[in-house]
């Protein structure tokens, strides 16, 4: 594999397997995410989709139990295989997860946060914050309040901060674990249309419980059930016409 190749693809992963000491959670997954596209993994509670993201974003190779092997081919290596510069994949590969958890500190640093570490220049924050704040679609709502503490903010707008918060370092992918699983029906619909506009930059990986919610926003949907990737396919192909009964079991609620 040739370092820097430029992919038409944000992963590719093949024969993908992941044990927690001796309990393997990924049997050999094959899978290529496209750029510039939101792609669903969705499947019942325990079968790995949290750990597939996990992967995804190196955390993996972090987590002291955890044993990985295969392919995860991203910006041109297999990152299972060869050194990726941490720094690099934590700029490059941003992560949102369930409950929106903002620094105890103000909303602009909040935001500056990620590019003080990744050394952008001081006179360019202020900058930096205003744009991803409005690549959050978030500014209006508080341009005059940015000093005041993140915790001050709804549910829905502290979800929107952290979405804010890890577009700071200008990723190319954002992973996203169930990020509306603790908002209110109205905060769900404003972050899913973030997403919406959000794929025009990035490459979205979102894990969700909500089958409606993958129909809705998602390109193309996997279906994971112990481990295993049962059904990868365009959404609206898997939603209408889902070729294993193991998915269409699931998406029309018999299991799960
Ligand atoms: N750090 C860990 N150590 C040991 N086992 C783990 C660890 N993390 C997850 N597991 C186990 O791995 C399996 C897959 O878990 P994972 O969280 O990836 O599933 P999930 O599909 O995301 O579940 P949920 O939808 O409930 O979040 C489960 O059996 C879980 O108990």
């Amino acid at each position: 594999m040739t370092t820097g190749t430029l992919q038409d693809f944000a992963y590719r992963i093949e024969d993908l397997r992941i044990s927690y000491g001796d309990h393997q959670v990924i049997h050999g997954i094959d899978l290529t995410i496209e750029k510039n596209e939101v792609t669903a993994l969705i499947g019942p509670s325990g079968c790995g989709k949290s750990t597939f993201l996990k992967a995804l974003n190196g955390m993996v190779r972090t987590t002291s139990n955890a044993t990985w092997s295969g392919t995860i081919e991203w910006n041109g290596k297999n990152m299972i295989q060869e050194n990726v510069d941490p720094l690099e994949l934590r700029q490059k590969v941003g992560m949102v997860f369930q409950k929106p958890k903002p620094f105890p500190k103000s909303i602009y640093e909040n935001v500056a946060f990620g590019p003080k570490i990744h050394g952008v220049k001081k006179k360019d924050i202020p900058e930096i914050v205003e744009q991803t704040l409005r690549d959050a679609y978030l500014f209006d709502e508080v341009k005059d309040r940015l000093h005041e503490s993140a915790l001050g903010l709804s549910g829905g707008q502290q979800q929107r901060l952290c979405i804010a918060r890890a577009l700071a370092t200008s990723p190319d992918i954002l992973l996203m674990d169930e990020p509306t699983s603790a908002l209110d029906p109205l905060s769900t619909i404003a972050v899913e249309e973030l997403i919406l506009k959000l794929k025009e930059k990035y490459t979205v990986v979102l894990v969700t419980h909500q089958m409606e919610q993958a129909a809705r926003i998602s390109d193309s949907t996997a279906f994971f059930l112990m481990g295993e990737l049962i059904e990868f396919n365009r959404t609206d192909a898997l939603f209408q016409n889902p070729k294993s009964q193991q998915t269409e079991d699931y998406i029309t609620g018999r299991f799960g």
